[in-house]
């Protein structure tokens, strides 16, 4: 189960840092260190608010997770051995195993460090290690050092969000008499705006800049040539045939699983597209899936998912509060749930979830189809690895597979497989950063029924 050998045939290694010069580097170099000092910076910016809150517990608290942050900062920017997690939490020992693992595997335990194992590896930890400096500092184990940039991503994207629950209503307004074009059409747009939904992130700016300024509607025709695959096609008639299998029997009929990437305006995209699935008839149940822990900074906790919800029925605008109002009934319906398993928040790949969390991969099982969100999914699926860029999707998934699934993901870190002959030479004469910078995207889908559409 080890999950990252470099000696399987046909695997090439993991990315890591300890390619100097490599992206992975100067994330591990430059970007992991800015991320942790800014959350130094905001504990002690809310230093007032845990005393008024807990008193000198408070006080206390503050400055020995800050201390515990300064310790980890300077453990990673020395490139010292990764440590054991102590806090108790429910996934310590997984994580602690796969510690062992990697021990094992090196042969000594100075050589899991920050700059010479996987870079997968390491920036969960470095998270994981951000939550365990809280949690074992009670009364502010709780606190989520990303909130405030997430929410403030929402509410600089206003415009944008006001601009697609208008069209989104509108094309509910008229649904019943779309024709089958119609509706595809409509599928498309907002497909199209999730995916591009994923260019708001926040941990690839380091916490700088996560809004949408503009329609977001209005920009997709001149953003088509900067889509690498599209295999949207793919989704479509998977979501089709899924009807066309409904059975009186069949207790949930057309079941789409969305596993989530970003809060702010990507998570209102995630949703509108997810409204659009249910209200168009397409999808009958959502399951949406987040991370339990504050996450590569913008990631939906369940948190921001009920906050979004009341955010948007609050808002002092007619068809944006009604979108809200319709999400929180689906919500309460139990049409739409939220689950967030642990595995999302381990350094694994997917190829191990089947091993290493069989409840979650039986759970995305039950789908009729799996849409993913996001970069760090994207590296993922494909185990973060130095793959060739014409290596078929589905080689680099290695067996993942519970269900027909489609990555939405706007390249941000430098790996893309699936390409054509020559495509990922031509790109990077043209634009050299073209893996990292959020300007290009895919929409790559896999299904293990594949017969199906042969
Ligand atoms: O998954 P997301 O939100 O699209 O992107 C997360 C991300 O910004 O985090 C890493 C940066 O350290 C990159 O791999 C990736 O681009
Ligand atoms: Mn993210």
């Amino acid at each position: 189960m080890m999950a990252t050998e470099l000696s399987v045939a046909g695997v090439p290694p993991s990315l890591s840092a300890k390619v100097v010069g490599s992206f992975a580097y100067f994330t591990v170099k430059d970007r992991f260190p800015t991320i942790v000092t800014k959350v130094i910076d905001t504990i002690h910016r809310n230093k007032n608010k845990f005393f008024e809150e807990y008193g000198e517990d408070g006080i206390q608290a503050e400055k020995q997770t800050i201390s515990f942050l300064s310790k980890l900062r300077n453990e990673l920017q020395t490139d010292k051995p990764l440590l054991a997690l102590t806090d108790g939490l429910q996934d310590v020992e997984s994580w602690n195993q796969y510690l062992q693992r990697h021990q094992r595997l090196e042969g000594d335990q100075e050589s899991v460090s920050w700059f010479k194992s996987p870079w997968l590896y390491v920036e969960c930890y470095m998270y994981r290690r951000i939550q365990e400096a809280f949690w074992l500092n009670p009364p502010i184990s709780g606190y989520d050092p990303f909130n405030e940039g997430k929410t403030q991503g929402f509410f600089e994207s206003q415009q944008a969000v006001m601009a697609l629950c208008t069209y989104l209503e509108g094309v509910k307004k008229c649904m019943d008499e779309l024709s089958k074009n119609q509706l595809l059409e409509h599928f498309n747009k907002l497909l199209l705006v999730s995916l591009w939904g994923n260019k708001c992130d926040l941990s690839i700016s380091a916490g700088q800049e996560n809004s949408q300024k503009i329609n977001p509607l209005e920009v997709l025709n001149s953003l088509q040539p900067f889509i690498l695959v599209d295999e949207s096609n793919m989704v479509w008639s998977t979501l089709i045939s899924a009807q066309k299998q409904e059975q009186p029997g069949k207790a949930t009929p057309c079941r789409v699983d969305i596993v989530l990437d970003n809060a702010g305006f990507e998570l209102v995209s995630d949703l509108v597209l997810a409204d659009f699935l249910v209200s168009s008839g397409l999808a009958c149940k959502i399951h949406f899936h987040g991370k339990c822990m504050p996450w590569f900074v913008s990631d939906v906790t369940a948190n921001d998912f009920q906050w979004t919800i009341r955010q948007t029925m609050a808002a002092n605008h007619k068809w944006m509060s009604k979108s809200g109002v319709q999400w929180q009934r689906y919500v309460k319906e139990g049409v739409w749930c939220y689950h967030d398993h642990p595995f999302w928040t381990q350094p694994h790949e997917f190829c191990d979830m089947a091993a290493e969390a069989p409840d979650l991969y039986t759970t995305l099982q039950r789908a009729d189809l799996v849409l993913f969100k996001g970069d760090l999914n994207y590296r993922k699926l494909t185990g973060d690895r130095a793959w060739d860029h014409t290596v078929s999707f589905d080689t680099a998934l290695r067996g993942f597979g519970p269900a027909p699934l489609c990555i939405l993901r706007t390249l941000k870190a430098n790996i893309q497989v699936g390409l054509q002959q020559g495509q990922g030479e031509k790109l990077s004469s043209e634009d050299p950063d073209w893996m990292t910078r959020g300007k290009y995207a895919v929409i790559q889908f896999y299904s293990p029924l594949s017969e199906q559409f042969n």
